[in-house]
């Protein structure tokens, strides 16, 4: 994939230079931490950076705007191998060549852990940004992209379940169904995919207001419904239910649910729309904006946690 074309010099110089083609652009910042948003012994070096990048991808598509360049701030302990390093740049390389981004610049230094510092700009090609805070009574609320998966993975791997199945697996001949389906969850905690291409699509579409799906969507939509001051009514019944994320729920004694409706960092977008737009059909209808404050989650009990709360957990 050729260089992001906005790209007109880095890295390599003091700073890089990036055109903002309607003379506006859109920046946001991420910062990732060992032993927080990722293990050393969970994810490889490649994974981190996949990791990284799309968090930071996601926010710049989640205001209708395609990405364009990323610079990347890295603290390694002196102990970390190089090639440990050449992956990560490896894993932002190739999330960056989804959306025909780059990084363009950056810093390294030693830390005692493992310290990832995202920076990312974007352009949203002299359209409006899709804020959080647009979504108006009798809006439809739809969500794109995976939901619960990169959860359902985490969990598996807190529970050692993961590595189990993995060295249970090597012993086998033949493998049994199902347990590929199960390495999909662990995989979508190590690298999630982000619907990328489906932000600036929402925006031309006429999307009131949106959101990347980080820490759970009960607890994201519940910053839509606060920053544009209305209820949201959410109809979990309407989403998807793999049967991937029923197993492992079976497997954990979860439920399910529980995942979708509380579970980060799949990075789907969520987003509001005018009544009566017509969405493609990978867009999923799951609630209401109205009058009022708060999210409601209808005909089922609410998740055991909206989602993540870094001062909680
Ligand atoms: N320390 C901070 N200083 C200034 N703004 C912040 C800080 N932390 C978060 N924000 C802002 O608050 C908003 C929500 O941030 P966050 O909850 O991290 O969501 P996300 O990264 O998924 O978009 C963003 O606009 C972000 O820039
Ligand atoms: C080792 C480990 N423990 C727990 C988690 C779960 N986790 C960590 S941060 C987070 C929420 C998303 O990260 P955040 O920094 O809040 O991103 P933002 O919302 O700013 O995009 C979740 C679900 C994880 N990814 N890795
Ligand atoms: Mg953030
Ligand atoms: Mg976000
Ligand atoms: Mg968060």
């Amino acid at each position: 994939m050729p260089q992001n074309p906005e790209v007109l010099l880095g890295p390599g110089d003091d700073a890089a230079l990036v055109r903002a083609p309607d003379g506006r652009f859109v920046v946001t910042t991420d910062l990732l931490l060992e032993g927080r948003h990722f293990r050393l012994d969970w994810s490889s070096g490649y994974d981190v950076g996949r990791k990284a990048a799309a968090q930071n991808l996601a926010d710049v598509a989640a205001m209708g705007a395609e990405p364009t360049a990323l610079v990347v701030a890295l603290g390694v302990p002196a102990k970390t191998e190089t090639a440990w390093a050449d992956a990560l740049a490896d894993g932002f390389r190739d999330e960056c060549a989804e959306v025909g981004a780059a990084v363009v610049g950056g810093d390294v230094t030693r830390s005692e852990t493992v310290v990832v510092a995202v920076t990312a700009f974007g352009d949203l090609g002299g359209r409006a940004p899709v804020t959080r805070a647009g979504a108006r009574p009798g809006d439809t609320v739809a969500v794109t992209g995976r939901l619960g998966f990169a959860a359902a993975g985490l969990a598996l791997l807190a529970e050692g379940r993961a590595e189990r199945w993995r060295a249970e697996r090597a012993e086998r001949a033949g493998e049994p169904e199902g347990e590929d389906g199960l390495a999909e969850l662990v995989a979508a905690h190590r690298r999630p995919r982000p619907p990328y291409a489906c932000g600036p699509e929402a925006a031309r579409l006429g999307a009131t207001a949106m959101l990347d799906v980080s820490d759970g969507l009960v607890q994201d939509l519940g910053h839509v419904a606060e920053a544009s001051g209305a209820a949201i009514d959410l109809e979990p019944a309407s989403l998807p239910l793999p049967e991937v994320l029923r197993a492992a729920g079976r497997l954990l004694g979860t439920d399910p649910f529980d995942w979708v409706l509380g579970g980060g960092e799949d990075h789907a977008l969520a987003a509001t729309f005018p009544p009566g737009v017509r969405l493609p059909p990978h867009w999923i209808v799951v609630g209401r904006v109205r009058e009022g404050r708060g999210v409601s989650v209808l005909g089922r009990p609410a998740p055991h946690r909206a989602g993540w709360d870094h001062f909680r957990e």
